[in-house]
């Protein structure tokens, strides 16, 4: 399986050609109102629309109800819903069964003890991101925080699902995280950002570019 890369937090048709032109796998768009990357459903349908048949395209909610789930599904028929709030295995089953569609869980580490809810959570995903424990104040974000954490928690994890690493990664440590933990795939956000929700195509650009890298040194 060829690494992948996804750029999440797209909100422009410019941040869709950047991605894609960089030579991205996945664009994210971000369903969050508190998040700076926030887009309405609209958005997200006309961003789909330009990365059709490109990339594919992930929704990303924090502990989304049936409703918006069912709103996420009628519209925009993502390729994959990436879970980044407090969803339990059992909710996370719930909606890949429900709404027929493949989920990626994201689980924050910040120690070893966060590993072991990796195999209740890989038995009900299509897909696990092992992303940084957000911070604990009021008005934090479930992610796109900018935070790294010890990727040696996460090297060679296998639970028997593709896992993406996300967390904190930028175009300068991308390959370095890359060629430490041998996961999957890498997620990245506000490491490719001239500011909170703006993309910055040449950070994007240099960002796939470090991470096809290691594909090309064959340490991946
Ligand atoms: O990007 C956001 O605004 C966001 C909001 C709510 C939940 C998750 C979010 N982003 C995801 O967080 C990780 C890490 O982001 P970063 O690269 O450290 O900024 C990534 O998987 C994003 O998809």
């Amino acid at each position: 399986m060829p690494l992948l890369v996804k750029i999440c937090g797209l909100k422009t048709m410019r941040d869709v050609d950047a991605a894609i032109g960089a030579g991205a796998d996945m664009i994210g768009v971000v369903f969050f109102p508190k998040s700076p990357r926030n887009v309405s459903l609209a958005t997200a349908c006309a961003l789909s629309g330009r990365a059709c048949g490109r990339a594919g395209v992930v929704a990303l909610a924090v502990d989304p109800d049936d409703d918006f789930v069912a709103a996420i599904m009628a519209n925009l028929k993502p390729d994959l819903i990436q879970l980044h709030g407090a969803e339990t295995p059992e909710r996370v089953a719930d909606i890949r069964h429900r709404f027929s569609v493949r989920v990626m869980k994201a689980i924050g580490v910040g120690s070893a003890e966060d590993l072991a809810q990796v195999p209740a959570y890989a038995a009900v995903s299509d897909m696990l991101l092992v992303d940084a424990k957000p911070p604990k104040t009021p008005d934090g974000l479930p992610g796109g925080n900018g935070l790294t954490f010890d990727w040696r928690l996460v090297a060679g994890l296998d639970p028997g699902r593709p896992v993406m690493l996300s967390g904190g990664l930028h175009p300068g440590n991308v390959a370095e995280a890359i060629r430490l933990t041998r996961l999957n795939g890498v997620d990245v956000s506000s490491g490719v950002e001239s500011s909170p929700g703006r993309k910055d195509p040449d950070k994007i650009r240099a960002f796939v570019e470090a991470a096809r890298l290691t594909e090309a040194e064959g340490v991946w």
